[in-house]
């Protein structure tokens, strides 16, 4: 997969060469680009913003750059084109679903944006050609679109084939199609088995994996029910046994 960045802070971007997400470009499963924007505003202060049309607090992000920047990326390879997200408060939500549609796509094109956002006209342009999500990664504000991307391409990259161990397979995940979907993990535990008076738990240490596995249901329905009541209703009715309904 490639992924390219268009942002007046790749150094944002840090992050991405370590751990998961920087094994990945190691072994050439994520090839991802870093572009500063202000390489295409080419005036002396090399400006990417102005006042707002209509009037209004802070700043809008002038189109020219962007276009110029977009139109560069787009012809590393003018056979293909890559599906442009837009993180903003204002868009859909981020979800695993979402992220899984994303990680089959071959190429992506991120553009955080900064100020009060980017000139509505250059989504406009591109929009008429090729896929264009504006996406929102939570219900709450941050300063520039560059966090939510980092979390957009660590959610994605780890569902690439062959980023996670098979040990590690997404198959489980939360919120993940299949019999976890849904649902929040459960609590997990390692060696010592008593650490400060506090056992874990006895049906981990008897290696009866069916009751193991039930037990696990059990706390992530529990766990479900106290942090995310909502996700519980959602539950399709279908995928609840008899024990599931005495809990
Ligand atoms: C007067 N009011 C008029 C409305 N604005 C709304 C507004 C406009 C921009 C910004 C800052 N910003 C700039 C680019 C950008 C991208 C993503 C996100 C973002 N925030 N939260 C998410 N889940 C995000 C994601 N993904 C924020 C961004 C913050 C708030 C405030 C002032």
């Amino acid at each position: 997969m490639r992924v390219d960045v268009i942002s007046i802070f790749p150094e944002y971007f840090a992050p991405l060469d370590v751990s998961l997400i920087g094994k990945a470009r190691e072994r050439g499963i994520l090839d991802i680009h870093l572009h500063q924007l202000r390489d295409w505003a080419h005036d002396v202060h090399r400006t990417v913003d102005d006042t707002p049309y209509g009037g209004g607090p802070g700043m809008v992000m002038k189109p020219e750059p962007w276009g110029e920047a977009i139109d560069t990326v787009l012809a590393a390879d003018p056979a293909a084109q890559p599906r442009i997200i837009v993180p903003t408060p204002s868009g859909v939500p981020f979800t695993q679903k979402l992220a899984m549609e994303y990680a089959a796509e071959p190429w992506l094109l991120f553009t955080p944006a900064r100020y009060e956002g980017i000139d509505s006209r250059v989504m406009a342009e591109y929009g008429s050609r090729m896929r264009v999500d504006e996406v929102s990664v939570g219900d709450y504000v941050l300063a520039g679109g560059e966090v939510a991307v980092l979390v957009m391409v660590e959610a994605v990259g780890r569902l690439l084939p062959g980023v996670l161990g098979n040990a590690n397979s997404a198959v489980d995940d939360s919120f993940a199609p299949g019999a976890m979907e849904n649902l929040l993990e459960g609590p997990v535990y390692t060696k010592p088995p008593e650490w400060r008076g506090h056992e874990v738990p006895e049906i981990l240490l008897s290696g009866h994996h069916g009751k193991i596995a039930r037990w696990r249901r059990d706390e992530a329905l529990r766990r479900t029910a106290r942090n995310r009541l909502e996700l519980l209703a959602a539950l399709d009715p279908e995928t609840l046994d008899k024990h599931d309904r005495k809990l």
